[in-house]
């Protein structure tokens, strides 16, 4: 992997256990300086995956570089490299920069200063002398993070990371998240929370037993519908076979008190001037944006278990 904008470069890979593929035919480009998502349900492979990145596991198929280290075969973890896992453990009768302290002396990583530092970036207080057992779940995982931080990555996985947090923790996780990456670490998260990810990453993948359905470019991801009410059955009629003949896609419609179709445009006044003119009555429109959750669902039909 010469590109040196690249943190990790995946190609065709798979991971199977016995006769069960758990990834499969898996490409994937991680940038420095960028946020990338991996979307999917209970079993769809994230963990997996993250684990052959990290060097835990090799892969059954295919390549993978990541900072430079060729880890398909080989099970070792490049520096460079920061996780914060869905589960965190720490030493529980210690408080949480006696933890951090610890394993900065087992990696040799950090200096005193330097965990003091991360643990105020993350929002705990260095002072607290509390044992890590009396944590909430979202201070065991903000914890989590600070020991993936002190390491100083410059490519970080997250697995579930708000986990846990309330909602200020997760908005002030999102900071941190885009404050990473503008000082170019490369971040990886996998997640099944959809709206939490539309927020942060700029770029997602949405996997399924293992495959990836579809790469998405957030930037790009501006797709526009539109929300056209009509004043009764015969508008919607109408409006449908204007939609058809126009190429329009529907994508849904309801029966509330003024029947509502969407229209996937984002030319508004050309639209609307084209139903008038073919005899439709409107009542009211609204612009919306497609969200994640939305092509998702249109990815994966009725069958999105797991995902909120
Ligand atoms: N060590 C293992 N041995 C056998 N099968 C495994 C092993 N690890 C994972 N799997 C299987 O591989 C598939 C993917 O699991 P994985 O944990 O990677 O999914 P995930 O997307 O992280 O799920 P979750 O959101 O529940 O954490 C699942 O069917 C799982 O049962």
């Amino acid at each position: 992997m010469s590109d040196p904008a690249k943190a990790a470069q995946l190609r065709g890979v798979g991971k199977r256990y016995g006769s069960r593929w758990a990834v499969q035919d898996l490409d994937l480009d991680l940038n420095f300086g960028q946020v990338v998502g991996f979307i999917g349900p209970n079993g769809a492979g994230k963990t997996t995956l993250i684990r052959m990145m990290t060097g835990l596991s090799t892969a059954s198929t295919g390549k993978i570089e990541v900072l430079d280290t060729d880890l398909t075969r080989q099970t070792r973890s490049p520096d460079g490299i920061g996780m914060v896992a869905e589960h965190p453990r720490f030493v529980p009768y210690l408080s949480a920069r006696k933890n951090l302290r610890l394993l900065a002396r087992i990696r040799n990583v950090a200096s005193d200063e330097d965990i003091a530092e991360t643990l105020r970036r993350v929002g705990l207080d260095p002072q607290d002398r509390r044992a890590v057992r009396g944590y909430s779940l979202g201070m065991r995982q903000r914890l989590g993070v600070a020991q993936a931080l002190m390491e100083r990555p410059r490519l970080l996985f997250l697995d579930e990371p708000t986990n846990g947090l309330d909602p200020r923790g997760i908005v002030e996780f999102r900071e941190l998240i885009r404050q990473l990456a503008a000082a170019g670490v490369a971040v990886f998260v996998a997640s099944h929370l959809l709206t939490e990810l539309e927020q942060v990453c700029d770029r997602v993948l949405f996997v399924r037993r293992g495959r990836v359905l579809e790469e998405l470019d957030l930037h790009c991801f501006q797709e526009e519908t539109v929300r056209v009410s009509v004043t009764g059955p015969d508008d919607v009629a109408a409006l449908r076979e204007w939609a058809a003949h126009a190429g329009i896609a529907l994508t849904d419609q309801d029966d509330t008190r003024w029947p509502t179709v969407e229209l996937a445009t984002s030319d508004v006044p050309e639209t609307l001037a084209h139903l008038i003119r073919a005899g439709v009555r409107i009542e009211a429109v609204n612009r919306t944006q497609r969200s994640l959750e939305q092509r998702f669902l249109e990815l994966t039909g009725s069958e999105s278990e797991g995902v909120s």
